[in-house]
C-alpha cells in the first residue's frame, strides 16, 4: 500500500507562553481515516498547522515515514505528499471545473513556477477519474462559479487529489452543507481513505460518526480521549469539556 505513518509524540506549541498543543501523541497509519474533534481552542488547527510546518512545534517529535517534519518547510512538506484542504474553497470561478482540476495538476505540490505543460491522454484519464471520484462528472464542463456550496468543496477535494497526496488534512469540510452534501462529503473521504490517509477536524457529529473511523478528542491541547465514536461519546471526560451534560 501507498503511504507512510504519520507520527506525533510530545508536541508542544508555546505562544507567548501559552501552550496551544501541549504533549500532544497522535499516530495515522497510512491509509486510515481519523476524525479530530475537540471545543474551540482545542488545539485542532495548530495540530495541522504543525503537520505542515505553517506553525514549529516548540519541542517534541513530527515525522511522516522517515522524514523529519520539524525540519523541513511548507513547501517541502506539500512536496513529500502533505495535501491540506482549509474550510474556505479556493477554486477559480471563471474555469471550468475541469479546467480547475487541470491547473490543479500542472501546478507542482509546492509553491514553484509553473512549467510548459500539454494536456497529455493519461492527464486527461486522470482528471476523468477525478471527476469520478468526487462525484462532478455531469459538471465538468460548467464554470465553477455555479457549482453550489458543497460542489464546490469537492472540487476543491479534487484539486488536492491531483496532486496525488499520500496524507490529506482536511480542515471542517461540512460546515454549511446540506445533509445530502454532508453524506455525499463522508463517503468521499471514506472512499479517499484507504489509498490515502485522511484526518479530518469536524465539529459536526452526525457527520463523523458517518465517517466510522477512529475519533481523537484534543481538549487544551493534549489527548483527550481516542476511539471509536460511541467510545468517545460514552467517554465521561469528553462529555465533560466538549460534549455537555
Ligand atoms: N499564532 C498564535 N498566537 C497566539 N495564540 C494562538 C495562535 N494560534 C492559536 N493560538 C491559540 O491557541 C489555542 C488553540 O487554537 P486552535 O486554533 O489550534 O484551536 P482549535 O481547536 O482549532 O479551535 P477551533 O475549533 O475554534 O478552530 C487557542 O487558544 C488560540 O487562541
Amino acid at each position: 500500500m501507498k503511504g507512510r505513518r504519520l507520527y506525533l509524540d510530545g508536541v508542544s506549541v508555546v505562544f507567548d507562553g501559552f501552550r496551544a498543543l501541549n504533549n500532544l501523541a497522535l499516530i495515522v497509519e497510512p491509509g486510515e481515516l481519523r476524525a479530530v474533534i475537540g471545543p474551540n481552542g482545542a488545539g485542532k488547527t495548530t495540530m495541522m498547522d504543525v503537520i505542515t510546518g505553517k506553525t514549529r512545534p516548540t519541542e517534541g517529535v513530527v515525522s511522516f515515514g522517515d522524514a523529519d517534519l520539524t525540519r523541513l518547510d511548507e513547501a517541502a512538506i506539500a512536496n513529500l505528499g502533505i495535501g491540506r484542504k482549509f474550510q474556505k474553497p479556493t477554486v477559480f470561478d471563471a474555469l471550468t471545473v475541469f479546467e480547475n482540476l487541470e491547473l490543479a495538476l500542472k501546478a507542482p505540490r509546492g509553491p514553484l513556477p509553473c512549467l510548459r505543460w500539454a494536456l497529455t491522454g493519461e492527464a486527461k484519464s486522470r482528471i476523468g477519474a477525478t471527476l469520478r471520484e468526487i462525484g462532478l462528472e455531469e459538471r465538468a464542463q460548467d464554470p465553477a462559479a455555479i457549482l453550489s456550496h458543497g460542489q464546490r468543496q469537492w472540487l476543491e477535494i479534487g484539486m488536492l487529489l491531483m496532486q496525488d497526496p499520500d496524507l490529506l488534512l482536511v480542515d471542517e469540510p461540512v460546515a454549511g452543507m446540506t445533509d445530502a452534501e454532508t453524506e455525499h462529503t463522508a463517503r468521499l473521504l471514506a472512499g479517499i481513505a484507504g489509498r490515502r490517509s485522511v484526518v479530518v477536524v469536524e465539529h459536526d457529529l452526525d457527520f463523523v460518526r458517518a465517517l466510522n473511523c477512529r475519533v481523537t478528542v484534543l481538549a487544551e491541547g493534549s489527548l483527550l480521549s481516542e476511539g471509536s465514536i460511541d467510545h468517545v461519546q460514552k467517554d465521561e471526560r469528553v462529555i465533560e469539556v466538549y460534549l455537555g451534560r
